[in-house]
């Protein structure tokens, strides 16, 4: 992978006081601890600001996300493994938790943890082309943790996300469109945030803390639900780290990768 030229993420305010987080990890924004940490920070900071609302998106031109970098997956430290999971876990009970207003301008594919990014954000908005979205984990071998699985039940209809979860579907725009899993489809990256910009506007006339406490209301169950269970969360992902025959599938995916990327 080519060395990092600049910041990992982008944190700006635009004019109407919208912050505007891209993730910035060349090629494929894949999420590794780094990545993971400053994505939090981030988060931290929009919060901290009392920003009303922010739109992630991606400096990729075609990617919005790969998801988990399976490079802190394969034959790991173990304690950096445990740092880099409870930093995810962190990153998505920021985001998926926010009092704020959250969009997702998805400029590319979005597999995986991607999908899992935009799908913990409110709105979501995804550029034409032959870009897929979608929870890709049970065709690599693995199984998606509890709260992948609970905020895509969250998102879509839970028969449609069975359907899914299992069968690793990685949906086309349209598809997404169909099922729910995307908001709107845009022509390109600037379209897709005036169409976030577009549902922010629409809570101008909401009085915020009422919002705010409905959001957090209705998103309650999935995340009390890790809370409770964050260690033995961990300590299942560590489990599966450790798993011979999942370091064997992971090495065989990265060699799938390796090669498709080669020609
Ligand atoms: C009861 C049991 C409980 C178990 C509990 C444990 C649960 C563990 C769950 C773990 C959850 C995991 C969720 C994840 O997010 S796993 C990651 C899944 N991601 C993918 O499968 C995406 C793979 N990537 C792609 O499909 C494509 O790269 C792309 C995103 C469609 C982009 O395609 P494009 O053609 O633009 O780019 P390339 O494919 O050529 O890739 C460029 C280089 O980037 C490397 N790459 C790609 N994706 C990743 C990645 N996710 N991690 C690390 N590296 C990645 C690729 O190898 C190329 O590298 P190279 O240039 O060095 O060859």
């Amino acid at each position: 992978m080519a060395a990092q030229a600049g910041p990992l993420v982008d944190l700006s305010i635009d004019n109407d006081g919208i912050a505007i987080l891209t993730m910035n990890r060349p090629p494929v924004n894949s999420l590794n601890l780094e990545l993971l940490e400053e994505i939090g920070k981030s988060l931290d900071e929009v919060a901290k600001n009392k920003t009303k609302s922010m739109i992630l998106t991606s400096s990729s031109p075609s990617v919005f996300s790969a998801g988990l970098d399976i490079m802190e997956m394969y034959k790991p430290d173990l304690k950096r493994a445990e740092i880099f999971w409870t930093t995810l876990q962190d990153v998505w009970i920021k985001l998926f938790g926010s009092s704020y207003i959250t969009a997702a301008a998805i400029n590319g594919h979005a597999p995986a943890g991607g999908c899992l990014l935009s799908m913990s954000c409110e709105y979501r908005v995804m550029v034409e082309g032959k870009y897929t979205i979608g929870l890709n984990e049970t065709a690599l071998g693995i199984v998606a943790p509890t709260w992948f699985m609970d905020t895509m039940c969250h998102t879509i209809p839970i028969r449609q996300a069975e359907y899914a979860l299992t069968t690793a579907r990685m949906f086309t725009v349209d598809e997404a469109l169909q099922v729910g899993l995307i908001d709107e489809s845009a022509s390109d990256k600037a379209d897709a945030i005036d169409k976030c910009k577009k549902f922010i506007r629409k809570f101008d006339k909401i009085p915020s803390l009422a919002r705010a406490v409905t959001k957090q209301k209705i998103r309650e169950g999935p995340l009390v639900r890790l809370q409770k269970n964050r260690q033995q969360d961990t300590a299942e992902f560590l489990g599966f780290l450790k798993n011979p025959k999942i370091q064997q599938s992971l090495e065989m995916y990265i060699q799938s990768l390796k090669q498709k990327a080669a020609k």
